[in-house]
């Protein structure tokens, strides 16, 4: 699309997006004059604009990043440099899988905008689990896209010097920074960034003075900080995933950046395990809880095998790696990464219990007694995954651990 843009930042509004958009050549002539436009932006960070022509329907979204995190205001600077991201790792994601990821229009650096595909007719999957829905192709679909962007990001398939250009494109450090503090550490001491009822100061307490999960927590931070593995979505929770039956669209990836090959799967697991819990509270059946607690753990063991299986195929198929034939090599690679996953998906159980992002599932919990049980049931199995990492060795075993929390 070809584009005249303004020369410098400016936040946009309902009346100046239309200005990008009329430079776009994505609408009729007819229609520029009468376009719909609502700003429907729910996420901590960006905004984000729909903009209808209501007599085609025809649609597609703004998504602008302010120059601060937009939960907490101007106090929070923020880079700009999230939008380049953001637009460059869809247009990767699409390389390997087109149609889990929205298409990109039109991006613009200085404007900080990423003009993509109108999703609406898809529902955020948070709100869908907690309206008690299901989705038969999500498993799958999650784990075609975590093990498809690993691979074809990482070491077994790209030239060094490739994957180290890679590397330095998705240098992510201020949103990498905020994954450190809010995922890794504030929720971990008695920091100000964090957020719970009083009621659950002890539990808060039992976290901050166990000092083996503060030692298991400290590597998981350190892999963070320094595995440059695969190319990570970075904020694979069920916010960034839209979902109607049988499609599935990964959105938001400002995260992007080069970690551990577990975290996104991890992140994916552990929100699924947080509406696991939440479900208690929210179904409105015992019939609907169990059914759709069943696919909730059905859905995350699926993902993980499917993981497994398009991982494997992939290195069988392509690897590049001088190793890829030897017996064990990929079974440890697989091995290490669940391992990791598991601990990954503790803090983020932990980090949405008590610190400062928290989700939907359980703060919406209508009994304020209901939701502190289902709280600290969270902590407990947020606690108890770091610390039992190596414990627990197959997908089975860790769904287990979560219905038994
Ligand atoms: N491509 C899209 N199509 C339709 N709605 C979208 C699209 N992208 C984002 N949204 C809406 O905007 C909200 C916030 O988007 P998100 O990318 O998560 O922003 P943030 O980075 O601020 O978290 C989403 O929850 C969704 O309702
Ligand atoms: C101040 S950022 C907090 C939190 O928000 C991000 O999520 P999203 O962009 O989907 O709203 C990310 O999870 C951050 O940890």
């Amino acid at each position: 699309m070809s584009v005249q843009i303004k020369p410098t930042y400016e936040p946009l509004n309902e009346v100046t997006v239309l200005e990008v958009v009329k430079a776009l050549d994505f609408f009729e002539e007819a229609a520029l004059s009468h376009l719909h436009v609502k700003e429907i932006g729910d996420g901590n960070l960006n905004l984000v604009f729909h903009i209808e022509d209501q007599a085609s329907k025809k649609a597609l979204i703004v998504k602008q990043a302010l120059p601060y995190a937009k939960v907490v205001g101007e106090s929070w600077p923020l880079t700009l440099d999230r939008a380049r991201i953001e637009s460059e790792a869809l247009l990767k994601e699409a390389e390997s899988v087109p149609h889990l990821v929205p298409k990109v229009y039109y991006s613009d650096r200085t404007l900080a905008v990423t003009v993509m595909e109108d999703l609406s007719d898809h529902l955020i999957l948070r709100k869908g689990f907690i309206d008690g829905h299901t989705y038969p192709a999500l498993a799958e679909d999650i784990g075609t896209f975590t093990a498809k962007t690993a691979f074809y990001s990482s070491d077994f398939y790209l030239h060094p010097f490739e994957k180290k250009e890679q590397v330095k494109r998705f240098s992510n450090p201020e949103l990498c920074k905020i994954t450190e503090d809010l995922v890794f550490t504030d929720p971990f001491f008695n920091h100000d960034t964090n957020d719970y009822p009083a009621e659950l100061q002890s539990e808060v307490d039992k976290i901050w003075n166990d000092t083996e999960l503060l030692r298991e927590v400290s590597k998981l931070r350190f892999s963070f900080l320094s595995k440059a593995e695969i190319l990570l979505h970075g904020d694979l929770h069920t916010g960034s995933i839209f979902v109607k039956e049988n499609s599935t669209k990964v959105i938001d990836p400002e995260f992007a950046f080069y970690g551990p090959a577990g975290f996104d799967i991890a992140h994916f697991i552990a929100n699924l395990a947080l509406n696991y819990l939440s479900q208690n509270a929210h179904a409105k059946e015992p019939f609907n809880r169990e059914s759709i607690q069943l696919y909730l753990l059905q859905t995350i063991e699926k993902s993980w095998d499917t993981f497994t299986e398009t991982f494997t195929q992939l290195w069988n198929e392509k690897s590049t790696d001088p190793y890829a034939h030897v017996d064990g090599v990929l079974e440890n690679f697989l091995q290490k990464t669940f391992q990791q996953a598991i601990g990954f998906a503790g803090c983020e159980i932990i980090r949405r219990t008590i610190g400062l992002a928290h989700v939907a599932d359980l703060d919406t919990i209508q009994q304020k007694d209901v939701e502190l049980f289902y709280k600290k049931k969270a902590l407990e199995l947020g606690s108890k995954l770091i610390k039992n990492q190596r414990n627990i060795t197959n997908i089975t075993e860790l769904t287990d651990w979560i219905r038994g929390a």
